[in-house]
């Protein structure tokens, strides 16, 4: 594993220099944040037969301080809510055995005081069940220079009456979620999957009231975040979206105003937070007229910070520096990293020391080896105690609870 070296900042900044935005504490409801680097909702494909592992005890633990907010990867709120076999071994949570399974994991996040979120999903479209997958359409995902080896089903479209037994399963999962111990769920409305395979203009073609004008389109998400936040209590309750994303052939003519429409109804529902990705980067100019090109998010989500009061999330293609300037100019309130934590476990202490990173290694990312690419990436070799100090020692060996360290 090479080490990533982004930039100046990282450059020999030691503990006791100014003040680090994305290290300042920061209260999301009744959950008192230590730092505002927080565990993207990373599918990591080791959930054999939909059943969460013990290995997951290690790698979540290996993730969490004192304060730290993680987001557990995407968990099926029913059987056939799988991506199947183009989407394996991912966790579910609607069955007893499911939440049992889950149990040690959440409880190995809270031993090192972190705070857990489990992210519930159904896929609709992305799998390749032998039954045709639902989804807002019949139109299956078409072929990309990116998917082409995935033999996605040709899906059905949702009929009316039956959208109220899919909200029945979202609601189980967030009943399932609390019993488990986790301290919130987070409605999986993003990257092309079912909830947002209804909002999006580009494969929602539907003439009822779950299509149309966007109003229409985002009611089937709505009605599952009502759903839930009914169940968990709105302050236990975040939303994922992705209204830039094209990901699995779903996208929208107008991401803007889908993304002002989901940012004020969920603003006037007294969501705990909107966890948005941001739209792809883009190749602008280097600095300095070398020629070259620097590639930089858009940035484009100050509409949803000032249609949304709870806490806005943003995440994509963020390091150290660019989350720094997020919170310290007010842009977002916490900063969610997928790739660089996955491969960082002590990632907030890096960013506190201005230490090198791991590089990730993409090859291992959604393989089914319980350690490699998992909980084998390194830790910073020092142990110092300045709280963020992510544990290497396993779970098991951590049972006491001391979260010394942490
Ligand atoms: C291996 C991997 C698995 C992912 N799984 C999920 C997931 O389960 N749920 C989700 O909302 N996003 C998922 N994503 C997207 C990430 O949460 C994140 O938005 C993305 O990696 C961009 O952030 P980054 O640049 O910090 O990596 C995944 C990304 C990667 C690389």
């Amino acid at each position: 594993m090479g080490v990533f070296q982004k930039g100046e900042d990282q450059k020999g900044e030691s503990a006791n220099m100014k003040p680090i935005p994305l290290l300042s504490s920061y209260d999301m409801g009744k959950f008192n944040l230590s730092h505002r680097v927080v565990l993207a909702p990373l599918t990591r494909s080791r959930s054999y037969d939909n059943l969460p592992q013990s290995h997951a005890m290690e790698y979540y633990s290996q993730r969490a301080t004192k304060g730290g907010l993680l987001i557990a990867e995407a968990t099926g709120v029913s059987s056939d809510a799988q991506g199947m076999s183009v989407i394996p071994h991912t966790p579910g949570i609607w069955t007893k055995e499911q939440v049992e399974a889950w149990k040690p994991i959440v409880d190995a996040v809270h031993a090192k005081g972190g705070i857990f979120f489990c992210q519930i999903w159904h896929v609709g479209r992305a799998s390749d069940m032998e039954e045709r997958p639902i989804s807002s359409t019949d139109k299956p995902i078409e072929k990309t220079e990116e998917n082409y080896f995935l033999g996605f089903s040709t899906p059905r479209s949702l009929t009316v009456e039956e959208i109220p037994d899919v909200i029945k399963h979202f609601t189980l999962a967030a009943k399932n979620a609390l019993e488990a111990g986790f301290d919130g769920v987070e409605v999986h409305a993003a990257n092309g999957f079912l909830l947002d395979q209804f909002m999006k203009d580009g494969v929602n073609a539907r003439a009822d009231e779950y299509g149309g004008g966007v109003a229409g389109r985002c009611r089937f998400a709505l009605e599952v975040v009502d759903a839930v936040a009914a169940e968990a209590g709105a302050g236990r309750t975040g939303v994922r979206l992705s209204p830039y994303s094209r990901c699995l052939d779903c996208a929208d003519s107008d991401p803007d105003a889908l993304a002002a429409h989901m940012a004020r109804e969920l603003g006037s529902r007294g969501v705990l937070y909107c966890n948005v990705v941001e739209p792809e980067m883009v190749a602008t100019p280097a600095e300095g007229g070398s020629g070259g090109e620097t590639m930089r998010i858009p940035h484009r989500l100050r509409a949803v910070r000032e249609a949304f009061a709870g806490t806005l999330m943003v995440g994509g293609g963020y390091d150290r520096e660019e989350g720094n300037w997020a919170v310290a100019g007010g842009y977002a309130d916490l900063v969610v990293y997928g790739r660089l934590f996955l491969a960082n476990p002590d990632l907030p202490r890096r960013f506190r020391l201005g230490a090198p990173l791991n590089g990730y290694d993409r090859a291992t990312f959604y393989t089914a080896d319980p350690v490699a690419g998992y909980t084998d990436y390194p830790f910073l070799d020092d142990d110092g105690d300045d709280g963020l100090a992510a544990s290497a020692a396993s779970a098991s060996s951590n049972k006491s609870g001391d979260q010394d360290g942490v």
